[in-house]
């Protein structure tokens, strides 16, 4: 493991054991990804890949195998050092955004830092940096049901990249908007990723993950490809909306 190495997966194993069934979700995934990464893992519906970004996101444990985020060996933690450990390393974005509806969206992106305990200057300065890295400083005072799904997955984005963690795992950040909200999340986290954020998204968008910098590919609880994307990069060029710019795109320009 090198010092830029940001996640370390040895042998990862998920069962869901039920009362009648017993699911083998992940059979042995082993991958480390680096720092300034923008990995896509991908694969049919079924396969592991939410499994996979939970176990990576410290909100599961394995059934077996070893994992080290940031050189922390996570291996055996329980659930309150498993839930201090993501809260300073990592920062997560869900399909379905959740937002806390009762709380405004200033306060929806300063739990983290509350969590973390830090003082109250340190938080106003991170949330309002945060939000307007994702273009909703605007919208401080408003309450996720009084935004958009596209802005309350800004905010979402601004909760996970607050505090600047290691780490952001995003499942689907598409999956509940249209096309043009999509895209402008999509190019929002090329962008962080430019910045210097290391990203793991789970997408079924191939468009989507035709722009990260690597894509792993799951079946069946097993990772059976994996492909570097700069060529691939390119042929994203001509996606039906032009505000989405790749970073191929970018480089060249
Ligand atoms: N909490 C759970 N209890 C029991 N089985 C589960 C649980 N979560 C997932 N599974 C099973 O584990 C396997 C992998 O599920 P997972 O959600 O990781 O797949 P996925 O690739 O993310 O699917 P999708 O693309 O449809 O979201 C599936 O067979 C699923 O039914």
């Amino acid at each position: 493991m090198t010092n830029n190495t940001v996640v370390s997966m040895e042998n990862i194993h998920k069962k869901y054991v039920g009362t009648e069934i017993e699911t083998h979700a992940l059979q042995g995934v082993s991958l480390t990804i680096y720092q300034g990464e923008f990995v896509a893992i991908t694969g049919p519906s079924g396969c592991g890949k939410s499994t996979l970004l939970t176990i990576m996101g410290l909100l599961d444990s394995a059934s077996d195998g070893s994992y080290q985020l940031s050189g922390i060996d996570t291996t055996g933690l329980k659930v309150d050092q498993r839930t201090h450990v993501r809260n300073q390393h990592i920062g997560y974005v869900f399909q379905s955004f959740n937002l806390i509806d009762s709380m405004s969206v200033y306060d929806n992106v300063a739990l983290p830092l509350e969590h973390r305990g830090e003082k109250p200057e340190v938080i106003k300065q991170e949330v309002l940096a945060a939000l307007t890295k994702v273009g909703m400083q605007h919208r401080v005072n408003y309450k996720p049901n009084q935004i958009s799904g596209g802005q309350q997955q800004r905010v979402a984005i601004a909760r996970a990249l607050v505090g600047n963690p290691d780490l952001i795992l995003v499942d689907e950040p598409t999956g509940n908007l249209d096309t043009k909200n999509g895209d402008a999340v999509m190019k929002l986290l090329i962008e962080l990723n430019k910045q210097g954020s290391t990203i793991v998204m789970v997408t079924h968008d191939s468009r989507y993950s035709g722009l990260a910098d690597r894509q792993i590919q799951l079946l069946d609880g097993k990772i059976v490809g994996e492909k570097q994307l700069q060529s691939d990069k390119l042929q994203t060029n001509n996606l039906q909306s032009d505000k989405l710019q790749t970073k191929s795109e970018k480089e060249v320009a």
